[in-house]
């Protein structure tokens, strides 16, 4: 029974999903209908470094960055058109840091940092040689171009009601990010703002000190992103003097090369991370079990890092999910039918 599929968001996780889709060549057809498309969506507005970070559950984040970092290393990282870059990845410590990370049993290549790793100030670190970024605005037009080529359709379109998508398709994924507070009246979606300073100058690795705050410098082919802020509930769209100067203060103190004064600015960004108590990735059967609408969302500050893993999550809900659907009985528009 080939069926189609309608995805409703056009962001990073919207278009990994469809992408999967698209590439299993078992759907009919496969559409994004979105109400912001790149670049006016959180996902430009991201660093982007894989490493997960303000995203749970931890088991199934590491299962599915771990699983995302494969994806990377087999199907993208090769193509010098997709914006990614190989850079060793260094997260510092002032002082011996005992734990590892929650992810560390998922990723082989995780290792604690050697001492010639540590600038000044520093006495542990993480590490992750085969780590990698985005350039974030090259790596959703990638997303987009490789959607399309693969058949897929993408129609710049809001949806106010979550019955109306069902008129076209009997599978329908959600993934609207923030937009699922609204959408699907999820009440623990909350934004996360994030402002970011993209500066001209470049790093060997991509650098992180968050013991105490937000610190980051994530080298990208075209430029360098210096972060960041992580400030809940807060929906200010607009850069900030104070979070700018609070960023540049906090990098210039992991080295002295990225003192202001060394530092050419070419701009700031702020976006607002979908964060939810826990990633929803879970299947809804409606409709008498006519209808199946999957949920990709609340993903925080991990939608990248992520992706590929809760992309592949919903082809196999899909496949668990189809022979539960029954033919639909009533013939009465759905949006007179109760979900
Ligand atoms: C400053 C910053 C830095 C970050 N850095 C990183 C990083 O280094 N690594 C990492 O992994 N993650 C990072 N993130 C997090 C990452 O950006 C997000 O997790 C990710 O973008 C979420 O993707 P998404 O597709 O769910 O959401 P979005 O990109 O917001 O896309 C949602 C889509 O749904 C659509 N939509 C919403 N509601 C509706 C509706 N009612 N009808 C139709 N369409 C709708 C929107 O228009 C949009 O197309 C960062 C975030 C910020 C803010
Ligand atoms: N991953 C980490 N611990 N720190 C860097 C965070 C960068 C990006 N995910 C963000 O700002 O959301």
């Amino acid at each position: 029974m080939v069926k189609d599929v309608l995805i409703i968001g056009c962001g990073c996780i919207g278009l990994s999903t469809g992408i999967l889709l698209l590439k299993t060549k078992q759907y009919n057809s496969v559409k994004i209908w979105a109400k912001d498309l790149p670049p006016n969506v959180t996902s430009n507005k991201a660093a982007a470094l894989w490493y997960p970070f303000l995203s749970n559950p931890p088991d199934k984040v590491g299962k599915w960055s771990a699983e995302t970092m494969e994806y990377f290393q087999k199907h993208i990282l090769n193509d010098p058109k997709s914006g990614t870059l190989l850079k060793k990845v260094n997260e510092l410590f002032r002082k011996p840091k005992k734990e590892d990370p929650d992810w560390k049993p998922f990723i082989k290549s995780f290792r604690r940092a050697r001492k010639d790793e540590l600038p000044e100030g520093y006495a542990d670190g993480y590490a992750i040689d085969d780590g990698f970024v985005m350039d974030t605005d090259m790596y959703m037009n990638w997303l987009v171009d490789t959607f399309k080529a693969l058949g897929g359709q993408i129609e710049q379109r809001e949806v106010v009601d979550i019955r109306e998508p069902f008129i076209y398709s009997d599978i329908v994924i959600n993934c609207t990010g923030l937009g699922a507070k609204e959408l699907v009246k999820d009440g623990h979606m909350y934004p996360t703002r994030g402002q970011i300073v993209v500066v001209k100058n470049t790093s060997d690795r991509s650098i992180m000190d968050e013991e105490d705050y937000i610190c980051y410098v994530i080298p990208r082919i075209s430029n360098t992103v210096l972060g960041g802020t992580a400030q809940d509930h807060d929906y200010n769209m607009n850069p900030t003097k104070q979070d700018t100067d609070e960023i540049l203060k906090r990098v210039a103190a992991i080295s002295p090369k990225f003192s202001r004064r060394k530092l050419e600015i070419l701009g700031v960004k702020v976006g607002l991370r979908p964060s939810r108590y826990e990633i929803r990735l879970e299947p809804e059967l409606l409709q008498d079990n006519s209808k199946l609408l999957i949920h990709n969302y609340g993903h925080g500050g991990s939608g990248f890092t992520v992706s590929w893993g809760c992309a592949q999550e919903v082809l196999n809900l899909i496949q668990q999910n189809i022979p539960n659907l029954k033919q639909s009985k009533s013939k009465a528009p759905i949006l007179q039918s109760k979900l």
